[in-house]
């Protein structure tokens, strides 16, 4: 085994030379009730690149976040920080954000501002995600999109070393998805270490530098788009994804009909194009 590919398998960025790394993962493994969700993964997440990880629905993307962040605690192996000593090393975007509904958008971001021992540009921030015309809204008159890009406001707000965000594209209109990996990639290019868990796969092709695939049991495959795409012979990363991931895997009841393939706001990008046909025919094939 080369050097690359034993960096491959233990979910490493090959594309950068290690030293980058500010968070690294050993033999981690995460049960519930005496059930594995993920077991031995060893991981380096490297500052100044964005690693995505994807996999079905139920694998294990948000455990293995709030395993990161020291939110969950693993059930053996470690995770070792060794970014810089900060106030707030790890900047976190929930799944489901919540904020003070009687609180304005800025004043929600003050808020989180003040929280931080760093100077935050409000105003820069909120123009970032397209905000500043909502800056004065209450956070209970947004709409759920403009919910999630205020929860990247405030992930990356005093500019973390690492930002962990899960499925930060959810509820987003595609081009407000495209502006948030955007940024993200952008606070990478940076320096910033960025994970994103995420099933829009068209996204993650494009603005990811390392992709960690989960499946039962741990990682199934990892590299940059470019090199799991070389690897497995495949048009594209969902190709790749069609071929790693086994269809019944994850625990959605709705994984054994397909339905976890799809992205975040429905159907992936290939099922809208063929169900749109569909409609296009009036449902006639
Ligand atoms: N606190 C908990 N107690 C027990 N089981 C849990 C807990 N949190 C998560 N699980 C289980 O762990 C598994 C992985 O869940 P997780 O939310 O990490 O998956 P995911 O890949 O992020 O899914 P999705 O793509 O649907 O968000 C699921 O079977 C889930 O039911």
């Amino acid at each position: 085994m080369t050097d690359a590919d034993e960096a491959t398998s233990r979910g490493e960025p090959t594309d950068n030379d290690g030293d980058t790394s500010v968070v690294t993962t050993t033999g981690l493994t995460k049960e519930y009730g005496g059930r594995p969700i993920f077991e031995g993964v060893d991981l380096d997440i490297a500052s100044g690149a964005m690693t995505a990880v994807i996999g079905p629905n139920g694998i294990g993307k948000t455990t293995l976040l709030k395993t990161l962040l020291g939110h969950v605690d693993p059930t053996a192996g470690t995770v070792t920080y060794t970014g810089p000593n900060v106030d707030r090393p790890m900047g976190y975007l929930p799944q489901e954000p919540a904020f003070r509904p009687q609180f304005t958008v800025n004043e929600t971001v003050d808020f989180y501002a003040s929280l931080v021992d760093a100077a935050v540009d409000t105003e820069r921030l909120l123009g970032e995600v397209n905000l500043s015309e909502a800056r004065n809204r209450r956070v209970s008159a947004l709409s759920g999109g403009m919910r999630r890009l205020l929860a990247v406001a405030q992930a990356v707000l005093g500019d973390p070393p690492v930002v962990c965000c899960d499925e930060p594209a959810s509820g987003l209109d595609p081009s407000m998805a495209r502006r948030v990996f955007e940024s993200l990639a952008g606070r990478a290019a940076d320096g910033m270490a960025v994970v994103v868990a995420s099933h829009t796969l068209s996204l993650v092709e494009t603005y990811a530098d390392h992709v960690v695939i989960l499946e039962s049991g741990g990682v199934a495959a990892a590299g940059s788009p470019t090199d799991l795409i070389e690897r497995y012979d495949a048009a594209d990363l969902w190709d790749v994804y069609d071929t790693v991931i086994d269809p019944t895997a994850g625990d959605d009841p709705a994984t054994s009909d397909g339905a976890a393939r799809r992205g975040d706001d429905g159907p992936t990008e290939r099922e809208s194009v063929a169900s749109d046909a569909t409609a296009d025919t009036g449902g006639q094939s």
